[in-house]
């Protein structure tokens, strides 16, 4: 389960096509004939992790003494734990744009989630990283009701077809299987980071490049603060691959919105299509389908940064003092009458 031990210690980078793991300059001229580094001299104008800044931009100095009190803003594996006010938009954004990465949005509209599709796609051409590149994938049983969106520069909408279904279970899991499908035929060659996200949500503030790093995984709002990780409600049956025990576990992380590396989100996502497939030759479905499986990951797999419940609050709940900013929003919704098989 150890996947990405490795990738700490090496810089990851483009070619043409691939991303492959590189030596850093430093391991480079110390082994001369490992596999990649061609490629990587050849890769062209950043390298993933480069966090190079202009001279002469203006911005505020970073203090060390002051910054939020009230929050938690980093893990117990030394990463960042984002909220408002722990990084500068400016800086960042910067720092990114020099980079002027691909970002990949997948998102799926099936049966008659495709009502959502126009809040969701309007709100993030205002707020979801603006000045960056960005495409939506739009995968849906209804083309037809994908809504015309005018696009700013840079950015894009590609509709994928997917089968109906007649189990939002089986959407919900279906979207490790069909996104998965689809990084390997297509958005692999078109992307550099990937967020998977529902789509039943709205924009209202920024959402931007402080998201991004190899793997950003957000908090669930409903379980961030006082849930002892014994009540988390991961899957607890031992015969589903998704299984935590109890005594284990650091947070609940939500399935509808997670992104990172092109690469890094394919090994997610996969891994989601096969333990779930694993479960049903075992006739066992996960408690919360693929976020289930995405939170077994995530404790053995640390992410590289944890977005606070800003990158996913919901309307369904009035604002904690703490969320001093909600970028984005679950919609209120009449699960039974939006789903095919009802339910909530
Ligand atoms: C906030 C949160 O934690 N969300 C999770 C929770 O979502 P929700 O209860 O918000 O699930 P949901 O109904 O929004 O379904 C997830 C997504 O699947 C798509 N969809 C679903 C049904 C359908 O008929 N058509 C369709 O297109 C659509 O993009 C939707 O946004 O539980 C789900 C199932 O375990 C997923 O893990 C979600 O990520
Ligand atoms: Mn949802």
């Amino acid at each position: 389960m150890k996947l990405f031990n490795h990738v700490s210690f090496l810089h990851v980078c483009f070619s043409r096509r691939i991303y492959q793991d590189c030596p850093s300059p430093d391991l480079e001229t110390q082994t001369k004939n490992t596999e990649g580094s061609e490629d990587c001299k050849d890769q062209g104008k950043w390298k993933i992790g480069d966090l190079v800044m202009t001279p002469g931009l203006k911005y505020a100095q970073p203090n060390t003494q002051q910054g939020r009190t009230d929050v938690n803003s980093v893990t117990n594996w030394n990463v960042p734990l984002v909220w408002e006010g722990t990084f500068d938009p400016v800086v960042i954004d910067e720092i990114y744009r020099e980079m002027d990465p691909r970002i990949a949005v997948v998102v799926f509209a099936v049966g008659k989630y495709t009502r959502f599709l126009k809040g969701f796609l309007e709100t993030g051409e205002k707020f979801f990283f603006i000045g960056f590149r960005v495409t939506y994938y739009i995968f849906t049983d209804n083309e037809k009701e994908v809504p015309k969106i005018e696009m700013g520069t840079g950015r894009n909408i590609t509709i994928l077809s997917v089968p109906p279904a007649s189990r939002w279970q089986d959407v919900v899991l279906g979207r490790m299987k069909w996104a998965t499908v689809s990084i390997e035929q297509r958005i692999r060659n078109e992307a550099d980071y990937l967020f998977m996200m529902d789509i039943d949500s709205i924009f209202y503030n920024r959402f931007g490049a402080e998201s991004l790093s190899r793997l950003s995984a957000v908090l669930h709002r409903a379980y961030y603060k006082n849930t002892p990780r014994d009540s988390f409600p991961y899957e607890r049956r031992p015969l589903s691959k998704a299984y935590i025990p109890a005594g284990e576990g650091d947070y609940y992380y939500t399935a509808a919105v997670w992104g990172g590396y092109l690469e890094e989100m394919y090994k997610l996502v996969k891994y989601c299509y096969e333990q779930s497939q694993e479960d049903a030759k075992n006739n066992i479905e996960a408690v919360w389908q693929e976020e289930s499986h995405l939170n077994r990951y995530l404790l053995y797999n640390k992410p590289t940064k944890v977005l606070s419940p800003e990158y996913l609050w919901s309307d369904y709940d009035k604002v904690s003092a703490d969320i001093k900013v909600i970028r984005i929003s679950q919609l209120v919704k009449n699960y039974a009458e939006v789903r095919p098989n009802g339910g909530n």
